[in-house]
């Protein structure tokens, strides 16, 4: 088995897929934290042959995982941001400062759909851009749906948005404190996205296609009018690509890889940016 680890700031996912038929067997995720204790929620390493993890967390985290791993499994691999990798420049200008889940995602994307903007709606809301020729823009970086109410401190945090609200509601105004802050950091993400989305492809003359990944991908999904496809692995994605090792993955095949969405033209995009600024 290849144990897939993506540590975000907030959940550390895991995912266990079989070498031999590339098949995902389990997954799961725990609150990120210093140490790894084996238990229910963690996987079975003695089923493991190979680790590849993408991880955002502090130093000492990654430290800690890395050499519990290497204790039990022989094959470790810990992706890192780097100036190129698998036709893609990075655009920062020190590259292994970008957060290594969002280069995970960008080569992902890249590898998937050519030029794309890749989201990730986690702690932080990532939107970074990818070139059809491969040059990464760099990107915007946004607090996370759970952050901002928490930064409000308006005793909201535990009441998180309902995942199978419908977007209508949540861009109605609210009546309530819960459903003002609610509705209000849901307007505030999907017009980012949006509104980032369009001024970007207006500067640079091309309709990229979207992807939206991370744990609110879905409500998030459900506000954003630009066409997009949600892809949950698309950080195991880059792990993929970056250490393949089953023979789909060397065929260049990453797990559950959505459709790549048709963008609308262009014209449509200046026409939907210019009307916005009209208003
Ligand atoms: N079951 C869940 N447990 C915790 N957070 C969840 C859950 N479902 C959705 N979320 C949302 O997903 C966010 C975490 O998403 P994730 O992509 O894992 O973030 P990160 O990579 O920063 O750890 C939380 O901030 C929260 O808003
Ligand atoms: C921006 C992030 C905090 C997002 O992390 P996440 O929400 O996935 O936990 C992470 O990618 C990060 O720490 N990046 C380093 C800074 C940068 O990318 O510029
Ligand atoms: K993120």
């Amino acid at each position: 088995m290849i144990l897939d680890l993506d540590i975000g700031n907030t959940l550390s996912k895991w995912r266990l897929k079989d070498a031999e038929s590339s098949e995902i067997r389990s997954r799961g995720a725990v609150w990120t934290r210093e140490e790894w204790r084996p238990g229910a929620d963690i996987p079975d390493l003695d089923v493991v042959e190979a680790v590849r993890i993408s991880s955002v967390a502090r130093a000492a985290v990654l430290e800690e995982t890395v050499a519990l791993l290497r204790r039990r499994v022989r094959h470790v691999h810990v992706a890192h941001s780097t100036h190129e990798a698998l036709g893609v420049v990075n655009g920062y200008e020190e590259p292994g400062r970008l957060g290594v889940d969002r280069w995970m995602g960008a080569l992902a994307g890249y590898q998937l759909a050519g030029g794309c903007c890749a989201v990730d709606c986690g702690s932080a809301i990532t939107i970074d851009f990818v070139l059809p020729g491969g040059s990464h823009l760099g990107g915007f970086i946004i607090p996370g749906l759970r952050l901002m109410k928490e930064s409000l401190k308006l005793g909201t945090r535990n009441v998180a948005i309902d995942p199978e609200s419908e977007a209508d509601e949540l861009l109605e105004p609210g009546r309530r404190t819960v459903d003002a802050v609610n509705h209000g950091i849901y307007m505030a993400a999907v017009s980012a996205i949006n509104r980032i989305y369009s001024e970007v492809c207006d500067q640079q003359g091309v309709a990229l296609p979207m992807l939206l990944t991370g744990g609110d991908a879905r409500v998030v999904s459900r506000g954003v009018q630009v066409p997009h496809a949600v892809w949950p692995d698309m950080v195991y994605g880059g792990l993929e690509a970056c250490f393949p090792m089953t023979f789909a993955e060397r065929a260049g095949k990453m797990s559950g890889a959505p459709r790549v969405p048709e963008p609308v033209s262009l014209e449509k995009i200046r026409a939907g940016l210019a009307f916005s600024m009209l208003l």
